[in-house]
């Protein structure tokens, strides 16, 4: 049903803010009109990793392909949605007409902009002013924003951030009907209840990845309830291997001096 080479290619990954590593070689992949979730606690590095797909991040090191092409190439402009955590809108704006102002921007009918507005269940709110939104809905208007254009892949920072339960359902029933339609969603989240709903996690800790696997295969593999334990029990096994390397290898603390790119 889908072009087989992957929606995202990322190898050796690596990225230093501030003077420190924050993304230590990644690499994974994201097969074509999957849903990823990529999980982890506050300031693990979900969003520079989203950043560094969607070429916004000066990277130190590795390769990152989306879609066929370097990260960040102007052809992958329309081709990939990307919603930071901070709504980048027009405040003074209705909600309409940032959208039909994207649209534009983009090139996608005006029709598009209406479209969205009721994908994210916002019709009602149409002629309001961004300004004056519930942070739920701003960061709604963010999503329509990243949907505008139907980009063939969506990279979403925390989208359900502020919204209650009965939207966060509707939300996560909108990205698998999108996915259904050949679409590729890289969903970053730190509520793990939310992890159930993905083909596969990507299971983040200080700028490393713990796991990267169906939510059912890391159940059975940790032997967990849920997913919130697997993660813990994901956490205390690397801890428990990296104390008995600790004494034997040293070398893993002098690599990020010197990475300045
Ligand atoms: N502009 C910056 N300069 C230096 N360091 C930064 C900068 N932005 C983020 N960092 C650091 O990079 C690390 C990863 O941050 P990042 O925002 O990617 O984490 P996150 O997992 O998305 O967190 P959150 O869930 O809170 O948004 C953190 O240690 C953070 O302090």
């Amino acid at each position: 049903m889908m072009n087989s080479a992957p929606a995202i290619e990322a190898r050796g990954l690596r990225v230093v803010r501030g003077g420190r590593a924050v993304l230590h070689d990644l690499s994974f992949e994201v097969a074509r009109g999957s849903v990823v979730g990529l999980l982890g606690p506050s300031g693990c590095g979900k969003s520079t990793l989203l950043r560094a797909l969607v070429g916004v991040q000066v990277v130190a090191g590795g390769t990152v392909t989306v879609l066929g092409a370097p990260a960040g190439s102007p052809g992958l402009r329309r081709r990939v949605g990307y919603a930071t955590q901070a709504p980048a809108v027009y405040t003074d704006l209705s909600v309409g007409e940032n959208l039909r102002y994207f649209a534009a921007v983009l090139g996608a009918p005006r029709a598009a902009a209406d479209r969205v507005i009721e994908e994210v269940g916002l019709a009602d709110h149409r002629d309001r002013a961004v300004g004056t939104l519930s942070g739920g809905q701003l960061n709604r208007v963010n999503l329509a924003v990243a949907l505008v254009g139907r980009p063939e892949l969506l990279v979403l920072d925390e989208p359900t951030v502020g919204l209650d339960p009965v939207l966060r359902e509707e939300l996560w029933k909108l990205f698998r009907e999108l996915a259904g339609n050949g679409t590729t969603l890289l969903v970053s989240s730190h509520v793990m209840d939310e992890a159930g709903r993905t083909d596969r996690l990507l299971l983040m800790r200080e700028g490393r990845f713990l796991a990267d696997d169906a939510p059912d295969a890391l159940l059975e593999r940790t032997g967990a309830r849920d997913l919130e334990e697997a993660f813990l029990r994901l956490i205390t096994d690397t801890a428990d291997t990296a104390d008995t390397a600790d004494t034997a290898d040293t070398a893993d603390t002098a690599d990020t001096p010197g990475s300045t790119a």
